[in-house]
């Protein structure tokens, strides 16, 4: 137990993040007409590296240009380890308008990763006057990412969101696959003649979730590859919402409407988190703190759990 209260993550809806790439700028339009909460223009790894001069003008005319409407606006830059990096924050700072709201920063390792970052920020942000505080989120996605993070959770006020990167992920492990998220069809359990497959994702988002939920960070699952595959994304997603994770991110358009399925809680679900706090609210006009509901036990933990998909839903509805 500790006496500190855990704090809450920013209220803000984060059940998709829409990616593409800075060097297609067609599609920009068309990223702000889709029902994404988040969008993430990528100067990063879709962007080849004879494109991240012109993906960087892009990304910086299209911010002020295009219409995003209400969602949260955020590029992600080049990893620390790039010679992009500094560019794009530079450039992106001085040069783009106060419609910006976040930066992504990929392939962090530990909480000076995102020091080194805060720091120029924040020197441009006063240089040029700038209003708006630019909000970070990170990715996950290396052997030391995950090695240190909490430390990486707690690095910065700035810190708002934190997301799983399977695909590097992956590859910093050395794991044996080219899949980008979902199930992998070596990870199983043989028992008495059939196969039982596991999560070997599972740990890496359950330590990102207490990381986040410890720091009022919101915790995000990242890509799944196989576009064509909508029943393994929306395995995937159930299993990152059932963990604690607010959302995922969609690689395509087509897994927009998926994720926001997965991480609007459903009516029905609302519905019985409500008659839960109504059952506890008899329970303690009767001085119980525990009762029964549905045949099973509710008690004054239930409350909280009930409030975590109330408070989603509405947020949600705004
Ligand atoms: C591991 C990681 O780092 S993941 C994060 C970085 N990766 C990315 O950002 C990749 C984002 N996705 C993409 O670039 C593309 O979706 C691709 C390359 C996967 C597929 O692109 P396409 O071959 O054009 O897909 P497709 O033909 O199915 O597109 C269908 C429609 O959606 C549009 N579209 C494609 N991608 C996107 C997108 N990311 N956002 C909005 N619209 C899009 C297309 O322009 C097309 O529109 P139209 O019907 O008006 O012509
Ligand atoms: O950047 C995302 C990833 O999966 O790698
Ligand atoms: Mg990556």
């Amino acid at each position: 137990m500790s006496f500190r209260i855990q704090p809450t993550p920013p209220a803000r809806p984060n059940r998709c993040q829409l990616f593409g790439p800075g060097s297609r700028p067609a599609i920009f339009e068309k990223m702000a007409g889709s029902d994404a909460d988040v969008i993430n223009l990528d100067l990063e790894d879709s962007v080849a590296p004879s494109d991240k001069d012109s993906a960087r003008q892009n990304v910086i005319e299209a911010i002020g240009s295009v219409d995003w409407g209400n969602k949260t606006l955020s590029v992600r830059i080049n990893g620390l380890d790039s010679p992009y990096w500094y560019r794009d924050v530079v450039d992106l700072l001085e040069n783009a308008s106060e419609r910006l709201d976040q930066i992504m920063i990929p392939k962090v390792g530990n909480a000076a990763d995102i020091y080194a970052v805060d720091a120029l920020v924040t020197s441009i942000e006063a240089a040029k006057g700038r209003k708006k505080k630019i909000a970070f989120e990170v990715i996950i996605e290396s052997a030391a990412g995950i090695a240190h993070v909490e430390e990486i959770a707690a690095a910065s006020p700035r810190l708002e969101a934190m997301s799983l990167g399977a695909a590097d992920f992956a590859a910093s492990m050395g794991m044996q696959t080219t899949g980008i998220g979902g199930t992998q069809a070596n990870y199983y359990m043989h028992h008495e003649g059939k196969n039982y497959w596991s999560d070997p994702w599972h740990w890496a988002q359950a330590a990102i979730v207490a990381a986040c939920r410890t720091h009022g960070v919101l915790p995000v699952d990242g890509p799944y590859g196989d576009f064509s595959d909508d029943e393994g994304f929306r395995a995937q997603a159930r299993r990152s919402a059932t963990l604690g994770m607010v959302g995922k991110w969609a690689i395509h358009p087509k897994q927009v409407a998926l994720a926001n399925e997965v991480f609007t809680p459903s009516e029905e679900a609302v519905t019985e988190a409500r008659e839960i706090l109504a059952a506890m609210e008899e329970a303690k006009a009767k001085g119980e703190g525990a009762t029964v509901y549905k045949g099973r036990l509710v008690d004054i933990a239930s409350i909280k759990q009930a409030e975590v998909i109330v408070r989603q839903a509405e947020m949600i509805a705004g």
